[in-house]
């Protein structure tokens, strides 16, 4: 009974997922940059209060953003608002889901709450984003009830190069599964650290993820956008990459039609003309902090 619940939960919430694919999800810390989103044709906004980059700059603890400027936003647009919750803190999620915010992301992006246990998924009605640095990881959050699962990158570098591994990562080993005979799909399991039943699910299934795959962490460009998409991400999620730029309504718009028309290098041209400045992007080695590295 209580796994035929889950499996029409999974369901409804996974739809809800599907229905962003091919769009931007955009970082926004005010209600006047939720509208810019809106307006470039964003298909969801994540309400936080600090885009990545500046917690990465201002560091301290990152936590859930104020209840009122979640609200302020979702007043604000009509397309889905999402919020963050720190690794782990299942209280923050419940008060997300009271307000009834349209996704949760349990994110790498804010300090964790439990060094563990990541948000039992399966408790909420409300669907969950989820990070994922490698097919193994994506199993275990897609297992405690994920619906959706984007590949983390590096967040607020303005550096695409760890969207890149990410993503290269958790395709290849798609299309190994895939390509596996049934008996090696118990070595896949125990290698990837992840239930067997989601790893005979996706080698039955031509080596899709069982729930949709974007991508997140470091896109600062159309061509970024493109190239992500190109490698298999089905949508983005983009934050500083938009707001730390010269010019945030136009590189968004930009980036949004580079999100729809990958695989269309005329348009690619036209959007990344004459965009201003982009963010000052930091090298991998500059780093102090690794965010991907949080969770597991
Ligand atoms: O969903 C996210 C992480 O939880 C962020 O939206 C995403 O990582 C943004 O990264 P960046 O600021 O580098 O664009």
């Amino acid at each position: 009974m209580v796994a035929e619940l889950n499996e029409g939960t999974a369901r409804v919430k996974r739809g809800l997922a599907e229905m962003l694919r091919g769009g931007v999800i955009m970082d926004v810390v005010n209600a006047e940059q939720a509208k810019i989103a809106e307006d470039a044709g964003a298909v969801a906004v994540m309400a936080l209060e600090r885009v990545p980059a500046d917690i990465r700059r201002d560091g301290g603890v990152a936590r859930m953003s104020d209840p009122a400027l979640i609200r302020e936003i979702q007043e604000t647009v009509t397309i889905p608002v999402m919020a963050k919750v720190r690794i782990g803190h299942f209280a923050e999620a419940q008060i997300l889901e009271a307000m009834e915010v349209d996704y949760i992301d349990e994110s790498e992006v804010l300090t964790p709450a439990d060094e563990s246990y990541h948000v039992d998924k399966w408790a909420f009605q409300v669907p969950f984003v989820c990070g994922a640095t490698n097919l193994g990881e994506a199993l275990r959050r897609i297992g405690e009830g994920a619906a959706l699962i984007r590949s983390k990158g590096e967040a607020g570098t303005g550096n695409v190069v760890e969207a890149v591994r990410h993503l290269r990562s958790i395709t290849s080993d798609l299309r190994a599964i895939a390509a596996a005979s049934e008996q090696e799909l118990y070595g896949w399991a125990k290698k990837l650290n992840a239930p067997y039943e989601l790893v005979a699910e996706i080698h039955a299934n031509g080596g899709h993820l069982p729930v949709p795959l974007f991508c997140a962490g470091g896109i600062a460009t159309p061509a970024d956008a493109s190239l992500v998409m190109q490698l298999g991400a089905e949508a983005n999620f983009v934050g500083s990459g938009i707001f730390k730029s010269g010019d945030p309504a136009r590189r968004a718009r930009a980036i949004v039609e580079a999100t729809t028309h990958y695989q269309d290098p005329q348009t690619l041209i036209r959007v990344s003309e004459n965009l201003g400045e982009a963010m000052v992007g930091i090298e991998m080695d500059a780093l102090d902090q690794h965010l991907a590295d949080r969770g597991w």
